[in-house]
């Protein structure tokens, strides 16, 4: 295991990059702590596999280095980098067993047979592959596939790093929690440094310590589930995460005031912008409608039953603002919108204001 240091790290695939749009992986400055697990999430085009390829060694970036426990890497080859790697499909061998396919990266290490032996047994039980241990991989189904390139990735203990690339895409939707629920596990028990990458937010929520959300080629926030749920330190970032994603709404600031249109919101605190570009941000959940007079008129889109909840949208002087009831909540006859006040986030292009600043 390792810490992972990203060092003034930026990478553009044209030779001769002019501005930032050129990078699809802007800088970042960060170190990864030994035994850490992370999430690199974003949507499709966001740089992920980019920062990914250049941490197991298929991609040289453009500037700066790339550090395991403080050794500069930026210049091995992957296999010079003692990691293990989970891709999207299966990568086995059909022929041989599961066991056989559990121990060929320790042999390949020359691990002693007996530590072999005891490793994919632990594996096989982890993994709940007891039944099929003996049978070749080539007629089991791709969940069982994939689970032994899980395997193979997890079996060995000397590794700096295991990255996962979207492990779960081919897995059923009914296995795909269990199997999360097991990386975390193994995560708690192994203690590797793990990086995983996914477009999936609950993935990425469930597996990481800290989840490193990326947007545009830039990491706009590295943080904890709880941490990017109530601080988003980008619009992008409230928007990504959440479901629905937080409402954001152009406004005037106003010292501890935000003018909509021509209605004001109290804020939590005083704040000082300076750009033209400002917003709120309100989760859905902390958005309440009521038939209280005090609160804002608006007029209601639509009423989206999701089981547990019921998702409102409201139309508030042209912004449409959603609002999470429970099953039981009515939506008021004349609705009036309240949002809670400790829970507004102020954002000056797109990024975060902390208050008085
Ligand atoms: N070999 C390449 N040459 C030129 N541009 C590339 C190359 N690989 C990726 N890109 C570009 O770099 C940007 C980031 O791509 P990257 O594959 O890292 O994103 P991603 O978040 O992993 O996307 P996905 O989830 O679709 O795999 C994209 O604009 C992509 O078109």
């Amino acid at each position: 295991m390792a810490s992972i240091t990203l060092d003034k790290l930026a990478h553009s695939y044209s030779a001769n990059p002019k501005t930032d749009a050129d990078f699809a992986l802007k800088e970042i400055d960060y170190q990864w702590e030994d035994g850490g697990a992370y999430a690199l999430l974003g949507p499709s085009g966001c740089g992920k596999t980019t920062l990914l390829n250049i941490i197991s060694g298929l991609l040289v970036p453009s500037k700066g280095h790339i550090k395991f426990d403080g050794q500069d890497v930026t210049h091995l080859q992957p296999e010079e980098r003692n990691i293990a790697q989970v891709f999207q499909f299966p990568v086995i061998y059909d022929t041989m067993t599961v066991r056989q396919n559990l121990a060929f990266p320790l042999i390949n290490r020359r691990v002693p047979q007996d530590e072999i032996t005891q490793r994919v047994n632990d594996m096989i039980e982890v993994l709940d592959l007891s039944d099929k241990a003996d049978r070749r991989a080539r007629g089991l189904t791709a969940d069982e596939k994939q689970k032994i390139s899980l395997g193979r990735g997890l079996v060995r203990y000397d590794v700096n790093a295991i990255l996962f690339d979207e492990p779960l895409t081919v897995i059923d939707p009914h296995m795909k929690w269990q199997l999360r629920t097991k990386l975390k596990d193994l995560h708690r028990q192994l203690g590797h440094t793990m990086i995983y990458v996914t477009h999936d937010q609950t993935e990425a929520l469930t597996f990481a310590d800290k989840v490193v959300v990326m947007y545009e080629g830039e990491v706009v926030q590295i943080g904890t589930p709880e941490e990017l749920f109530n601080e988003p330190a980008h619009t992008f970032v409230g928007y990504f995460i959440g479901s629905p994603g937080m409402n954001v709404i152009p406004c005037e600031i106003n010292g501890k005031t935000a003018n909509v249109g021509n209605i004001q919101i109290e804020l939590p605190a005083g704040y000082k912008t300076t750009s033209a570009k400002t917003e709120l941000g309100v989760r859905p959940e902390f958005v309440s409608l009521s038939s209280d007079k005090n609160g804002l008129p608006v007029q209601i889109d639509a009423v989206e039953n999701i089981g547990r909840f019921k998702i409102v949208r409201a139309n508030l002087q042209g912004h449409s603002i959603n609002a999470l009831l429970k099953e039981n909540e009515e939506v008021p006859a004349d609705p009036t919108l309240s949002f809670e006040t400790a829970r507004i986030n102020v954002y000056e292009n797109s990024h975060l204001v902390r208050a008085g600043a």
